[in-house]
């Protein structure tokens, strides 16, 4: 999930070449106070252009207690935007706000009721504290997002993720289970440092072992390297067939558990064959004798 700044006007015609996810047009922080008119309004006419129509566009508003969020829900909403971002969520109650406040425009603007979808970014020790309530607040959540620099900062610490990321440990495990326990999207911090690819890999190893869905980036040279390592090996995808194929010919003598290569084969790892194979489906993973 790629940020554009909202005010970058180029940036906002060119992104869509990239190939990123999801694009994120930004109206918080990466936008000056003297520009977040600006933005808005750039914002509003980038999201009407055919180039997005049928796309799903996230927008990341300026948080509830600033006196742009009203003005940034309206201009997004009234242009059709998919998915909006919520910054500085500390608790339910904000998720909830936000909730009524998209009915009300999608009333006001003719679009499908409860259609315009929610990722909640956690930047606080609250927000992880409360993780589980707002990943649960409310039938509009796609996903929730853990943000470091706000984060770090709200608990005494600094973030450098190239230098030690274990003081993020308990933030990521608690959202995670929170998009679990809600059945939506869990995505990943920013890595700052565009340059240091060899410390984004780990990053990213690291967040893929977790169980994270994906990644808020910076820079279209982050895209390509995310989705490699996201995507299945060959040997993965090749082994995953080998199980399915084991466990149908098992299901066959009526058996539960069986053994390949000498490890044994039983649902949960059958399923995680299968989710393997779809992952390698979306990635386009080639195995031995094309495409599987
Ligand atoms: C990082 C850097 C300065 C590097 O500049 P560089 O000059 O080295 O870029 P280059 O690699 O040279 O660019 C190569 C080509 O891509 C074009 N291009 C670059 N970036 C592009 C882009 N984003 N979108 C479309 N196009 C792009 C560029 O125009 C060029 O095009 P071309 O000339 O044609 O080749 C630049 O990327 C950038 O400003 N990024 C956006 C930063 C941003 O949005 N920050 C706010 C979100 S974080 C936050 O708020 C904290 C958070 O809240 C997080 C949370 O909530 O998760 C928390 O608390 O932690
Ligand atoms: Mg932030």
């Amino acid at each position: 999930m790629l940020f554009v700044p909202g005010s970058n006007a180029a940036w906002l015609s060119t992104v869509q070449v990239y190939g990123a996810d999801y694009v994120m047009f930004d109206l918080e922080d990466s936008v000056s106070v003297r520009e977040k008119d600006t933005a808005r309004l750039l914002v509003h006419e980038a999201l009407k252009s055919p180039v997005w129509a049928g796309v799903p566009v996230v927008v990341r508003v300026n948080a509830i207690n600033t006196p742009f969020f009203r003005d940034d829900l309206e201009a997004v909403v009234s242009a059709g935007v998919a998915i909006v971002r919520l910054p500085m969520v500390t608790d339910a109650q904000m998720i909830r706000h936000l909730d009524a406040e998209l009915g009300v425009l999608e009333g006001k603007y003719g679009s499908v009721p409860g259609t315009t979808r929610i990722l909640a970014a956690v930047e606080s020790a609250s927000g992880v504290v409360n993780a589980v309530a707002i990943a649960t607040a409310s039938p509009r959540m796609m996903g929730i997002a853990l943000a470091a620099y706000d984060y770090a900062m709200d608990m005494h610490t600094t973030h450098d993720a190239a230098a030690d990321e274990s003081q993020l440990f308990f933030a990521r495990c608690a959202i995670l289970h929170a998009a679990r326990v809600a059945k939506i999207h869990c995505y990943d911090v920013i890595y700052a440092d565009v340059n240091d690819t060899e410390g984004f890999l780990r990053e990213v190893a690291v967040i893929k072992k977790l169980g994270f869905d994906g990644k808020s980036l910076v820079n279209p040279r982050q895209i390509e390297p995310l989705h490699n390592a996201f995507a299945p090996t060959p040997e993965e995808v090749e082994r995953a067939h080998r199980v399915v194929a084991a466990a149908v010919e098992a299901e066959k003598v009526g058996m539960g558990v069986v053994a390949l290569d000498g490890k044994m084969i039983d649902a949960p790892i059958i399923a995680a064959a299968h989710r393997t194979i779809r992952l390698a489906q979306v990635s386009g993973v080639q195995v031995a004798g094309g495409v599987r």
